[in-house]
């Protein structure tokens, strides 16, 4: 069972020359998002650019958030991955969806109009209460952390 979720094209491009994004397989988590460009651009190494992506989406559920998450193969061939690392796409935001491209590899990178650059994923969320103690119950790991178990 699918989860609707509202969404405006910001870009009459998509639904027309490019498709809505949607899942490829039953099984994807992710649906691609586009680069909705005027031109094909350049993405110098080392550097980020915001990226349009034509649409906007309101998750309006508290519960529900959106990630925008690299391709894989974009991501390890090619150095394109997100300035942000993940984008975090709240609920109540309902501006246009972007992306934060990073190149970090050494080589140029062309982004061509339309071009699936990211994918966008959504997820449960639970928003917590903090309950404010002085101790905490005793726990197996305590404040072990940060690589205090090894690697072997
Ligand atoms: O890759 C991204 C990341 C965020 N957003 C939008 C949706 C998100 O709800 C909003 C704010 O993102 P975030 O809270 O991560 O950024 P901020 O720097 O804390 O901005 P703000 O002060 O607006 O919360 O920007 C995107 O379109 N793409
Ligand atoms: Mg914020």
């Amino acid at each position: 069972m699918k989860t609707p979720i509202e969404l405006k094209i910001l870009d009459g491009r998509i639904g027309n020359e490019f498709p809505l994004p949607a899942y490829a397989t039953p099984g994807s988590a992710g649906m691609d998002l586009r680069a909705m460009l005027d031109a094909p651009l350049t993405v110098a190494p080392g550097q980020t650019v915001l990226i349009p992506t034509g649409i906007a989406v309101h998750v309006a559920d508290p519960a529900l958030a959106a990630v925008i998450l690299p391709r894989s193969g974009l991501g390890h061939k090619h150095g394109i991955v997100l300035g942000n690392l993940v984008g975090l796409i709240d609920s109540d935001y309902q501006g246009p969806l972007m992306v934060s491209c990073w190149n970090r590899s050494d080589n140029p990178f062309q982004i061509e109009i339309g071009d699936r650059l990211a994918q966008l994923v959504f997820v449960p969320v639970v928003q917590a209460q903090f309950t404010v103690v002085d101790e905490f119950a005793a726990s197996d790991r305590g404040e072990g952390g940060f690589g205090h178990s090894g690697t072997k």
